[in-house]
């Protein structure tokens, strides 16, 4: 009953929901058995030595009733001594062997599951991100990040902890059966028949404290999520003075915690006093009636202790079931899921880095011809309705519009991000789908509009634009992205830690940090995606100074909120719901009366000059 802890927040466990057992689950799940196989052997003594301890814990009810009878002055029998003092140390020496086997039992056991995991967890986290864009979008970040942690754990668990268990106990209960039986079948018979009364009350109070366990778990989530929202906005919350209305928030769902807690306690507490009551009724039964046939001479003390001890083994091992039943079943469901991820399709990258070397080299030409996409999570609305523009290497090309009008779609589309679903893109003539996805992106970089920085240090960040680079490299293109000043201004310089547990960068810094990535991959096409939030002014030539430096002699596309940045353009694209409203140099498209482009220019100085 230690699993039904009303207040434990263990939001982990109530999750994961249950699979039915099944052939075909079983079959299922069985793929991932491939991952025990390098740790075969150890899984297999482990899996002998499982056996050697369950099987020794049967031999002493009945070495305690030889020992009884010797004392008693009867002779031994099964071909034991009779002393009692050999039986002890023979009893005491299988004591040894038990446990000295169960240790080294948890130990390859713990070990084969923790290499095999850590194997299954390293072979899932590559998969899911090798996997398409797709993907993603149709799922939460937190979905998927308790794939690798909390049903991994699960099968983990289960693997470890309860599939030895149901060894145990299942020979624990055969042996511990048998040996009733052979002890004395009126007893059994006499046990038997009180048992499915009990068995009946368990499983219905059982059930009814799984749910009230649920709902209480699932109200304290709840009250968790309260929690998380109030500390995540708590600029917000402090704007509005609304601390007390927080406070209440979370003090009326904490009430609701405990009255479902409270009715729990009420099942809690009669299932308590029944199982006491069985528990002691039956140890008392079966004594009473045992006594009774000891009395009639039919049964003698010392079997009749050996029995108790193998009822009790009995009825612990029956008592584990339905919780071990429940783990199983649990870990089915968590196998499935991951599964799932293992036989998604991934994108053409390998775990290998000399395999994702690019193998042809572009130049960085560039064009659209007819392109038609739709975003696979939202195939009825198209995005982009037959786009086609060239862009010649080394060109400057930005693209401007309304918010929503696929900017951002062509810069994942160059990226291959998605699969169109007509026209054709090329690099250098050749269609994007002929080459190695690989030999794409590594010829692509993009500065987002977003910069996130990975926990990490300064240097650790920018090498992520090229992972062998070395320390002279990686100075040279920081000076370059103007960043190397504020970096050396730390104390730390570029040993200095970023990140969600560092050093909070301005958007301006990071931003230069992303221009210095980028240089250091040195690609042959550059993504802009220009900040939408505008930077102070030092900070805003800084980085429009780092951005020439790192389009100077590449192909660059420019997705710009802000047409002062991009009048020096060999070509502005104008984007309109999906498809090219106009298209030319600055100059021309100034031009253009009633333009779009004419009218958002307007606008952007209107704005500036207030
Ligand atoms: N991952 C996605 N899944 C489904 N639809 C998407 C996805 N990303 C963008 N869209 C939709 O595609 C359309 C074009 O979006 P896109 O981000 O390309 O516009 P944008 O011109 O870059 O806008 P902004 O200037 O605001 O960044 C929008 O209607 C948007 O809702």
């Amino acid at each position: 009953m230690a699993r039904n802890r009303f207040n434990s927040g263990s939001k982990q466990e109530a999750e994961l929901p249950k699979a039915k057992l099944n052939k075909e689950t079983l079959n299922k799940i069985s793929a991932l058995l491939k991952y025990l196989k390098p740790y075969k052997g150890k899984f297999i003594i482990g899996f002998v030595f499982l056996l050697l301890s369950s099987l020794t814990g049967l031999l002493f009810p009945g070495l305690i009733k030889v020992m009884l009878e010797v004392a008693q002055g009867n002779p031994a029998e099964y071909g034991l001594p009779n002393s009692v003092k050999l039986i002890g140390i023979i009893a005491f020496s299988i004591l040894f062997v038990q446990s000295f086997v169960s240790f080294f039992r948890i130990k390859l056991f713990v070990e084969v599951t923790e290499k095999a995991l850590a194997d299954l967890r390293r072979d899932t986290y590559f998969k899911m991100i090798t996997l398409p864009m797709n993907f993603f979008s149709n799922r939460r970040v937190g979905e998927l990040n308790s794939r690798l942690s909390a049903d991994l754990s699960q099968i983990q668990d289960t693997i470890t902890t309860s599939f030895a268990e149901i060894i145990r106990q299942t020979i624990l209960l055969i042996g511990g059966i048998s040996f009733l039986i052979y002890t004395s079948v009126q007893l059994t018979l006499f046990n038997l028949s009180i048992l499915p009364i009990i068995i009946g009350c368990g499983v219905f109070f059982g059930k009814k404290l799984r749910l009230i366990s649920r709902s209480a778990q699932d109200q304290l989530a709840e009250s968790n999520t309260i929690v998380e929202e109030t500390l995540q906005g708590i600029n917000n919350v402090k704007a509005f003075v609304n601390e007390s209305y927080e406070a209440g928030r979370y003090d009326k769902s904490l009430r609701q915690v405990v009255k479902i807690a409270l009715r729990g306690a009420t099942y809690r507490g009669s299932f308590a006093s029944f199982i006491i009551f069985c528990l002691f009724g039956a140890i008392l039964g079966v004594m009473w009636y045992g006594a009774y046939l000891v009395q009639q001479g039919s049964f003698d003390i010392s079997s009749l202790l050996a029995y108790m001890l193998y009822s009790l083994f009995v009825g612990a091992a029956m008592g584990t079931f339905p919780d071990l039943y429940a783990n199983i079943q649990k870990a089915v469901g968590a196998s499935e899921r991951v599964l799932e991820i293992l036989e998604e399709k991934t994108e053409d990258i390998s775990i290998d880095p000399e395999k994702n070397k690019t193998k042809h080299f572009i130049k960085g030409s560039l064009s659209f011809k007819g392109v038609v996409f739709a975003y696979p999570s939202r195939k009825e609305i198209t995005v982009l309705k037959g786009i086609s523009f060239d862009v010649e290497a080394g060109q400057k090309v930005a693209f401007v519009g309304s918010s929503g009008a696929g900017k951002s779609t062509i810069a994942g589309l160059i990226l291959k991000f998605y699969d169109i679903q007509k026209g054709e893109i090329t690099f250098d003539g050749i269609n994007a789908n002929d080459l190695a996805l690989t030999d794409i992106r590594n010829q692509i970089a993009i500065v987002p509009q977003d910069v996130i920085l990975f926990g990490g240090t300064i240097l650790e960040n920018i090498a992520y634009g090229k992972l062998n680079a070395t320390k002279e490299e990686i100075i040279k293109a920081a000076e370059q992205a103007n960043a190397h000043n504020f970096i050396m201004s730390f104390p730390e310089g570029y040993d200095t830690v970023v990140g969600e547990r560092g050093v909070k960068l301005s958007g301006g810094q990071r931003q230069r940090i992303a221009i210095a990535r980028a240089l250091l991959k040195d690609p042959a096409i550059l993504i802009l995606d220009e900040a939408t939030s505008s930077l102070d002014s030092e900070s805003e030539r800084l980085v429009q100074e780092a951005l020439e430096t790192l389009m100077k002699g590449r192909t660059s596309i420019i997705i710009a909120h802000r047409l002062s940045t991009i009048r020096e353009a060999d070509k502005i694209i104008v984007l309109d719901k999906g498809k090219i409203a106009e298209e030319g140099k600055h100059s021309e498209l100034i031009q253009i009366d009633e333009g779009i482009y004419k009218h958002l220019s307007n606008l952007q100085f209107e704005i500036q000059s207030t």
